[in-house]
């Protein structure tokens, strides 16, 4: 079985072309191939399958030809992920399957449109953001003693955005951070804890569900975009004009836009590192 291996930002992926939706991937076969010492390792998986030949997909078959198949580590399955469509796009770009110019790709949230620049850089159209609650802060983080008030935001998956004085006060983050009420988040969630660096600047570490610390959320960047940018009291749709933010995450920078139509539109590299054959030994896992 061929596989590929992927990052951007160094939130880093296995790719498995599966265009004819004949493989069945089991949660504990996708947890094996994620797995850095048993396996190929990565945050998560990215299966390349054509939207035709996937139930879930099949709706969007029309605007889309690529459904991206997004798991966690664990095997779980999420909505979307906001660098694993960049780097998805990297690889249909380079392996042929995408001409020049914009590209769309369904996924579990819905068709995202994406543009390959020349200079490397990929900008995923990723929607609007929705506030479950309100700009309020209406959820709360603990990591051992330190509790801070959070914004839940839906990015088409789950997340909730911490502001702390440190970001080594999130800990090593080993174990998933507590968020109150778990009601808000029947799916479990997202956690993101986010420093100011300057205007329009911020910086974060991301614990994800389903994978654990990893060194960059695409999606979790832009929850952190749409917050920081509601405690600057800026708000495109009010405002009427776009606003942009840099997000540092530990892997590398994302520059992100929030447009007054609610529109997010997010920047960053995606690279292909290598590629090969994956042993149908490393499947055999119940
Ligand atoms: N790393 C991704 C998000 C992947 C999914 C997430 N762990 C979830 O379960 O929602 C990104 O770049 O957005």
């Amino acid at each position: 079985m061929p596989f590929l291996k992927g990052h951007g930002t160094e939130n880093d992926f296995v790719i498995i072309p599966d265009p004819d939706g004949t493989l069945d991937l089991s949660a504990a076969a996708v947890a094996r191939l994620c797995d850095r010492r048993a396996g190929i390792g990565g945050d998560g998986l990215l299966r390349v399958v054509r939207s035709a030949a996937h139930p879930e997909a099949r709706p969007m078959a029309g605007e889309a030809e690529w459904f991206m198949d997004y798991r966690n580590a664990d095997g779980s399955v999420a909505e979307m992920c906001g660098n694993g469509v960049r780097v998805f796009a990297r690889h249909l770009q380079r392996a042929g399957l995408a001409g020049a110019g914009d590209l769309a790709v369904a996924t579990r949230a819905g068709v995202r449109r994406v543009r390959l620049a020349v200079d490397g850089g990929v900008t995923v159209h990723m929607g609007a953001a929705k506030l479950p609650g309100g700009t309020g802060t209406d959820v709360t983080v603990t990591v051992g003693e330190r509790s801070w008030p959070a914004l839940h935001v839906d990015m088409g998956n789950p997340h909730a955005v911490a502001f702390v004085g440190d970001l080594a006060h999130a800990g090593d983050l080993t174990t998933a951070p507590a968020v109150a009420p778990a009601t808000a988040y029947p799916e479990g969630v997202n956690v993101e804890f986010v420093v100011g660096r300057g205007p329009r600047h911020v910086a974060l570490r991301v614990h994800e569900r389903g994978s654990g610390e990893t060194r960059s959320c695409g999606t979790g960047a832009c929850a952190v975009m749409v917050a920081a940018a509601r405690r600057d009291g800026a708000d495109p749709a009010a405002d009427g004009a776009p606003v942009t933010y840099t997000v540092d995450v530990p892997g590398g920078r994302l520059v992100i836009t929030e447009h007054p139509d609610g529109g997010i539109e997010m920047t960053g590299p995606a690279v292909i590192v290598a590629e090969g054959v994956i042993d149908p030994a490393l499947l055999a896992v119940s």
